[in-house]
């Protein structure tokens, strides 16, 4: 298992081994001993899996306030992603910024994104599938977003406004500025 921090150091990227031969290959997609050895310790408690049917479908930047904050970790089945993680914690030097990563089926690579940080993927393919863990239940009355494209966060998507399908919710979202981080 390959794992290496991005420019935030908190949000890693893992790549598990693939054992492959004449049928495929085999992968463990998640090890608790192997990520707690590389640092990443929370107890999942949930899977969830979402399916996008255009390419430059985007959902984010999504977090759930605290107490019901989540770490996640995220990988893709089918198709592929850029997925964005934005830190959220108002004491961290790094508050504002974000990074990003290429997430696809064929690459194996999966993200890592703590607790107090926004989050949000562009798909880059039609019918792509998202898998991800998440360290705490969903709770939709803790359930916030935070608009995709807003110039103060500068995120470099890759797509305009014009090419991205977006949830009326995530449309709608509050900019950066209006943004009160909970964490
Ligand atoms: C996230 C979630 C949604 N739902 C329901 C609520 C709603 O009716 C429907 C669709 O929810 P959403 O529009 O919020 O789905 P989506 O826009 O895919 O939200 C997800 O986006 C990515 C980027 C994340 O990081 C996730 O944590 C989550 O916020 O599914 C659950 O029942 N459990 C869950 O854990």
């Amino acid at each position: 298992m390959d794992v290496h921090s991005l420019e935030i150091p908190e949000v890693k990227v893992i790549t598990p081994r693939r054992f492959s031969d004449d049928r495929g290959f085999f992968s463990e997609t998640y090890n608790a001993r192997a990520f707690k050895e590389a640092g990443i310790d929370v107890d999942f408690v949930q899977d969830n899996h979402s399916y996008s049917a255009q390419k430059g479908t985007l959902r984010g930047l999504h977090y759930q306030a605290p107490p019901h904050a989540q770490s996640k970790l995220v990988r893709v089945l089918r198709g592929s992603i850029i997925d964005v993680a934005v830190d959220a914690r108002k004491a961290s030097p790094t508050f504002g910024q974000w990074v990003k990563a290429e997430l696809s089926a064929e690459n194996g690579r999966q993200i890592f994104v703590p607790r107090g940080f926004l989050h949000g993927f562009v798909t880059l393919e039609p019918d792509t599938e998202v898998a991800y863990k998440v360290d705490a239940f969903y709770d939709g009355a803790s359930d916030g977003s935070v608009r995709w494209n807003d110039p103060a966060l500068a995120i470099d998507w890759g797509f305009e406004e014009s090419e991205v399908s977006l949830s009326a919710k995530d449309a709608g979202a509050p900019g950066w500025a209006d943004f009160t981080s909970p964490f």
